[in-house]
């Protein structure tokens, strides 16, 4: 049986108390941004799928004002550490005249979020910001800027709270970087 690539070991990076703040910060900022967003004309979050799972479900939990939550799902990364170069984009978005909020986990290329921003902007939405848990400049690519930014981070393969390396560790409270 031919031997199979080691796992590599998650090297503790942003504890998941320091996240837990940072999202606060970032659900009181956000909500001050839409004073407008009523009952009847709520904010339209737009999550993407897998990666930022977690981070919208806690984010949500920290905005103070009326919300949706609509799913977007984007993948790029098959395998390994490196980007496709192509985004597979899934919806079935209903965002034309709505505020929309995208949440996303990691903006690194940028690709991803460019793609996103295209064919939500193609829906005529009244406004779209961008939020993101990490943004990683070093690595950017592409034109993509985020409204909203947890923790700038270098160029380094992160993992946990949500973000993946093959499938795995995503379940970790905390933020990792990969070693081995
Ligand atoms: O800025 P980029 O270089 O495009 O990378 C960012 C994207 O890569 C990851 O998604 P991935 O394709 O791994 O899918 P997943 O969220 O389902 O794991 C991450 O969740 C972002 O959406
Ligand atoms: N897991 C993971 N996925 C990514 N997709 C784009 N950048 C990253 C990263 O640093 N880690």
């Amino acid at each position: 049986m031919p031997a199979s690539t080691p796992e590599p070991r998650p090297t503790p990076f942003i504890t998941a108390e320091a996240i837990a703040k940072r999202v606060a910060e970032m659900g009181s900022a956000i909500s001050k941004a839409y004073p407008e967003a009523t009952a009847e004309n709520p904010l339209a979050v737009v999550a993407v799928l897998k990666g930022a799972f977690i981070f919208a479900a806690d984010l949500m939990r920290a905005l103070t004002v009326p919300c949706t939550l609509q799913f977007i799902s984007a993948s790029s990364y098959k395998s390994g550490t490196t980007s496709s170069g192509s985004v597979e984009l899934n919806h079935d978005l209903d965002v034309r005249g709505k505020d929309v909020l995208i949440i996303e986990d990691i903006v690194d290329t940028g690709l991803t979020i460019l793609r996103i921003s295209e064919a939500l902007a193609a829906l005529k939405p009244a406004s779209i910001r961008i939020c993101t848990l990490l943004d990683k400049p070093a690595a950017r690519i592409h034109p993509a800027r985020a409204d909203y930014i947890g923790f700038k981070v270098p160029d380094r393969f992160l993992i946990g709270y949500g973000i993946d390396w093959n499938e795995r560790f995503r379940e970790l409270s905390y933020l990792a970087m990969l070693e081995g």
